[in-house]
């Protein structure tokens, strides 16, 4: 579809001979909130490394915001406006306003200096901390600390890949809030959750992968009252 800000099809991927991919098909129209679910070791996490260049399918069409940039590297794809989180990687000896500066680093200063006001202003916690070392900062902050980095390029499409990880669910909560407010900017959004109940709490719409594939796709208030089908598409073999 034209208007679509992703659009992958046809994607298939492996791991030397390992093919974990075959034949996905995925979109993320505009302003949309989307979930990607599903079992451990499906692929999920594979899918968001080629969809944001970090990995080559070995066939199908990544396109963003209607260009195809299957061959395009991951750089040219965040200059048209994609951001990927992943894990909460920071440099622990600097402080949090220097690990945000440095990830503006190319952009033009008056940009990156704008970005790094913009992405504080999303996480007054983070400018509170802004002098202090990454390091001391508690899970959820770290978590704010690689959303904000990502926030400084303004991105228009956001690849999160499990926000929840490992934190408390008042923190979860906080998290979820922050990126239905990005989302409610016009920002579209691509989350891949490992906790089904975040992801249904917080999309418009969630597709389940399956043996490397999408398996299925639905609307979280059309899985409201049906749990036993939530838990065959978290747990696979239903298809
Ligand atoms: N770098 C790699 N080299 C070889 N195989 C890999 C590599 N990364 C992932 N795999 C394999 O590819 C498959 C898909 O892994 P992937 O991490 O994409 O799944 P996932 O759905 O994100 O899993 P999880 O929910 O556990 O993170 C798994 O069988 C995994 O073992």
């Amino acid at each position: 579809m034209r208007n679509d800000v992703l659009s992958a099809t046809g994607i298939d991927c492996s791991y030397g001979p390992v093919q974990v991919l075959f034949g996905v098909d995925l979109r993320v129209g505009p302003g949309e909130l989307v979930g990607l679910c599903g079992p451990n070791g499906v692929g999920k996490s594979t899918l968001l490394r080629v969809l944001s260049g970090l990995h080559r399918p070995t066939a199908g069409r990544v396109e963003l915001f209607g260009a195809d940039v299957t061959g395009v590297s991951a750089v040219r794809r965040v200059r048209l406006g994609l951001a990927t989180v992943v894990g909460q990687a920071a440099f622990g000896s600097l402080s949090v306003l220097d690990n945000l500066r440095l990830h503006g680093y190319a952009l033009r200063p008056a940009q990156a200096h704008a970005g790094v006001d913009a992405a504080l202003a999303v996480f007054p916690r983070l400018a509170q901390r802004a002098h202090q070392p990454a390091a001391t900062l508690s899970g959820g902050e770290r978590q704010m600390l690689v959303l904000a980095k990502a926030l400084i390029q303004r991105p228009r499409l956001l690849l999160v890949d499990e926000l929840s990880l490992g934190l408390a669910p008042i923190v979860v909560g906080g998290l979820l809030e922050m990126l239905r407010r990005l989302n409610a900017t016009g920002m579209s959004v691509l989350v891949v959750e490992q906790s089904v109940n975040v992801a249904l709490s917080l999309v418009d719409r969630i597709c389940f992968m399956e043996r490397g594939a999408i398996a299925a796709e639905h609307r979280p208030q059309d899985l409201a009252a049906r749990p036993e089908l939530v838990r065959s598409l978290m747990l696979g073999g239903h298809a």
